[in-house]
């Protein structure tokens, strides 16, 4: 069943109020991973819990405790949960998404201020969170705002479960769905027939696609200390042991410059893909130029399309991030630091998980450092982590997604793994025991977690009718069923 007209007719009329909304949102720089704007999050949790309550959700926040990042505890931003429809006859979809974001400073490279969002002559909304993950959270309340102003009846009971730790491992969250979900008919997810996330990205920038595979993660972080204090490069160099030689070598020693993982018994536990496998990353609408356009530079590590297409999608991969500590500044300061901390990161595929990688690289850390005969020390932390997820991607909710995306965009979608985690994915699987799906809104050049991160115009708009229509799909599913 597609949606009433009168909804898509709604959402066009009422396009630049929705980017206002979206503009709101921008606003508040709700950035999970740095203490300082940590209070942001929170502002950011009652900005979207007010706009839930005026748009008829019953909420609820949900303290989710404390934690400590980079040695000193802060209070966990609430889960927002949300419900609006109790309907026997219609079926029950639990919306997830995360309302904060990635760091952003002006100073990274972007072309204007991040927490502003600026709309191009050429429709690109321009701003941190744009894509990911305000722009889809924004979708499913235009949504609710045109079936409020239009006196419709949503086609299905919904539940809401926005999260403010997505970026820095959602903390808390995990230990919230499995208690609620042990409630059974008590829990605030009684009732829940599926679950739609909308939060990555399509492969390209035409083709809508579903998404049924994330990638998991383990997230390391390496010290190397030794002097008590930083030292003068003149007096000591040459002297001493020096914590940044010691770290940037054994940090070289964990991937190839081609991306092969350099960790003992990483790589080895995914099992190759079959002649299936192969034949289907040839269908999907990809090409080298994607990847490359998307990446601003011809760099990919491959010209042929399977391989790079599983580099993202079914290989895991291990990413150098930074390195704490370390003089980074304009100028030439001539200094030996005291302690450096490497930050890297391992993308999981199943049957990866984080248990199973920690020691592997701990030991290999480890073995690397011994031949260095350095007097300096070494610690290897994991910061945080999760599981890769798969789904069936046959089930009716998809089913109900693939007919939206025929409706709004007039074509079939690809059907994709994505390259990312959203942690709590397996855990909404697990413990609810329904499928989830995943229901991108933006295109694979957005720049989520880069500079300039953007989401078209077309995206939000027709992104939003999408996320509309899918839920008359599925109202229709339960109606003849
Ligand atoms: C795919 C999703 N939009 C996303 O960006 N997830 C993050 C999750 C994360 C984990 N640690 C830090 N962020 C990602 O895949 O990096
Ligand atoms: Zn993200
Ligand atoms: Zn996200």
């Amino acid at each position: 069943m597609p949606a009433p007209t009168k909804f898509t007719t709604y959402i066009d009329e009422h396009a630049d109020s929705f980017i206002k909304r979206l503009a709101e949102a921008v606003a508040i720089p709700s950035v999970s991973g740095e203490g300082p704007r940590r209070k942001e999050v929170f502002r950011m949790g009652s900005w979207l819990e007010g706009q839930l309550n005026t748009l008829g959700v019953k909420t609820k926040q949900v303290d989710l405790g404390k934690h400590t990042m980079d040695g000193q505890e802060y209070q966990l931003p609430p889960a927002i949960l949300g419900k609006i429809g109790d309907s026997p006859n219609k079926k029950t979809v639990l919306i997830y998404g995360h309302y904060d974001v990635q760091p952003a400073n002006k100073s990274d490279g972007w072309d204007t201020d991040p927490f502003t969002l600026v709309e191009g002559d050429d429709g690109r909304l321009i701003g941190r969170g744009s894509t990911d993950d305000k722009g889809p959270i924004m979708g499913w309340l235009n949504v609710l705002e045109a079936h409020k102003a239009l006196g419709l009846d949503l086609p299905v009971n919904l539940r809401f479960c926005f999260e403010g730790m997505e970026e820095s491992g959602s903390e808390g969250l995990d230990d919230l769905i499995k208690s609620e979900a042990a409630k059974g008919k008590d829990g605030w997810f009684a009732g829940v027939d599926c679950v739609c996330i909308s939060d990555n990205y399509w492969l390209n920038s035409r083709t809508p696609c579903l998404t049924y595979g994330l990638r998991g993660l383990a997230y390391f972080k390496v010290t190397v200390s030794g002097p008590a204090r930083d030292l003068h490069s003149g007096v000591f160099g040459g002297t001493v042991f020096e914590p940044m030689t010691d770290l940037i070598t054994v940090m070289s020693k964990l991937v190839k410059s081609d991306g092969t993982i350099l960790v003992p018994g990483v790589a080895e536990m995914v099992p190759p893909p079959t002649k299936e496998e192969l034949e289907m990353y040839d269908k999907l609408d990809y090409s080298i130029e994607d990847i490359e356009d998307a990446a601003g530079a011809s760099i990919a590590v491959s010209s042929d399309k399977a391989k790079v297409l599983m580099g993202r999608m079914r290989y895991p991969s291990l990413s150098l991030h930074g390195i704490e500590g370390a003089f980074y500044g304009a100028g030439a300061k001539t200094v030996i630091p005291a302690s450096v901390s490497g930050k890297f990161s391992i993308r999981l595929v199943p049957p990866q998980t984080p248990e199973q990688i920690e020691p592997l690289v701990q030991k290999y850390l480890e073995f690397e450092f011994g031949k260095l005969n350095t007097k300096n020390k070494m610690t290897v932390e994991n910061l945080h982590g999760g599981k890769p997820w798969m789904a069936d991607h046959k089930h009716w909710s998809f089913e109900a997604a693939k007919k939206a995306t025929e409706a709004v965009y007039g074509r079939a979608p690809d059907y994709t793994r994505e390259g990312g985690s959203i942690p709590v994915t397996l855990t909404f699987a697990e413990s609810l025991g329904v499928n989830v799906l995943l229901l991108p809104m933006g295109r694979g050049d957005d720049g989520a977690h880069s500079t300039n991160e953007k989401l078209d115009k077309s995206n939000y708009i027709e992104g939003t009718k999408l996320l509309g229509t899918y839920l008359y799909e599925v109202g229709a599913i339960s109606q003849n069923a």
